[in-house]
């Protein structure tokens, strides 16, 4: 699975008024783009980044990372969007959250539910069921009044499978409001995912102050965990450390593959996000986990970082052993642990010690793994 995010930025913002367009105009210390581009970073599912903007408003990108991909848009926003999908195609992307910049406070949590939601269905967007009494206006004076059963407001991102929306798009004629109606036109079923009051559309000038607030009052949420784990040699030809088999003349025993330094780092962000340790998650008294490659744990405690809105800040592995020696797989045991936690490798750090012959790990009995992990909420 190959997640995109479209953010559409190519509008005027006419009703919001203002020195510039709305989606550039400076919230809580980033232009409204960054901050809804911030919340996709921050999740770190998306692969490809997409960027929709006006032609005039290029210098606003002055400085981007390479990996932002700036499109230019069209006319209407679902020309914007067509640009963008068009842009992917043949990138390998399968799945696509199309996304408003004037929507910067969405919330990692959002991002999250729809990217799970897109597992059992083609299409998902979040919407608010409407709650206030309706009415019918007329000259000032209220007209009637409007059942407001099944109705919802609807919000971005709207996230689909690629190859449909994308032949949605292209079959579709013109004049659609957001994606879920062109998906819909195609016949497409879109499922309704709880969307967030925070998430609101920046529309009048009045608006900037409401979502000025909520991002503000975010602050930044730094956890720290630890994790420590031991795992006995045994026979055996190779062993499994951060991810790397490792020829060796011992094994290590253990109810999964028995990656030490793996579980010690799962269990560090597991501490982190006070969600207790591998065993409560995937019980050893469980067959099903018996020789179980340790990634699985791994990706389980990122994913639930992730849902939380958390990604990691930075993690820390020590093996301590008389043997194998670490130094030469070092630089693949970080490589793999970043793959595998899909972060960039910088933040990842493997490096070991011997203890000097003394204790069980002294004696050759085992090797032992300590970590830590600081999970950022920003
Ligand atoms: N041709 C367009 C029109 C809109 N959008 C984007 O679509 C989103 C939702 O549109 P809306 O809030 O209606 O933005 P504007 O069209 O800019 O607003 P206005 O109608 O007030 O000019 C915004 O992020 C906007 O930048 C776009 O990418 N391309
Ligand atoms: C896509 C959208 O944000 C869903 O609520 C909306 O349809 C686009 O904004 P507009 O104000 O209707 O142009």
């Amino acid at each position: 699975m190959t997640l995109a995010a479209i953010l559409v930025a190519a509008g005027r913002g006419t009703r919001a008024g203002g020195d510039r367009p709305k989606q550039w105009q400076h919230l809580a210390g980033r232009s409204v783009v960054e901050q809804a581009l911030h919340a996709f970073r921050v999740h770190g599912g998306a692969a490809h980044i997409v960027v929709v903007i006006h032609p005039d408003d290029r210098p606003e990108t002055a400085g981007w990372p390479d990996d932002i991909h700036v499109v230019e848009g069209g006319e209407t926003r679902a020309q914007s969007v067509r640009n963008a999908l068009e842009a992917l195609a043949g990138t390998g992307t399968s799945r696509v959250m199309i996304h408003d910049a004037a929507r910067p406070c969405l919330s990692v949590p959002l991002i999250a539910r729809l990217s799970a939601a897109l597992d059992h269905a083609p299409a998902v967007a979040p919407a608010l069921a409407v709650t206030d009494a309706l009415w019918r206006g007329q000259d000032g004076q209220v007209a009637g009044v409007q059942p407001r059963d099944g109705l919802f407001r609807a919000q971005t991102p709207q996230a689909f499978h690629f190859a449909p929306i994308l032949a949605a798009h292209r079959a579709h004629p013109g004049g659609a409001a957001d994606d879920v109606e062109v998906a819909r036109a195609a016949g497409l079923d879109v499922m309704i995912v709880e969307g967030e009051e925070e998430n609101l559309k920046l529309t009048w000038p009045g608006d900037f102050t409401r979502a000025e607030k909520i991002l503000k009052g975010r602050g930044m949420d730094i956890r720290l965990g630890n994790g420590f784990d031991v795992h006995a040699f045994c026979e055996g030809d190779h062993l499994w450390l951060c991810g790397v088999r490792i020829p060796h003349d011992r094994g290590l025993l253990g109810h999964s593959d028995a990656d030490v330094g793996m579980h010690a780092l799962t269990d560090a962000i597991y501490g982190a996000l006070a969600l207790g340790d591998i065993g409560r998650h995937f019980p050893p008294s469980d067959p099903q986990w018996k020789g179980a490659a340790s990634e699985i744990f791994l990706r389980h405690a990122m994913d639930a970082a992730r849902a939380r809105g958390f990604n990691l800040g930075n993690c820390d592995v020590t093996l301590i052993c008389e043997a194998p020696k670490i130094g030469p797989h070092a630089g693949a045991m970080q490589a793999r642990l970043a793959e595998i936690m899909a972060v960039a490798a910088d933040r990842v750090s493997v490096k070991a010690t011997t203890s000097e012959r003394l204790g069980f790990t002294g004696r050759k009995e085992g090797i032992a793994a300590l970590a830590s992990a600081t999970l950022i909420r920003a």
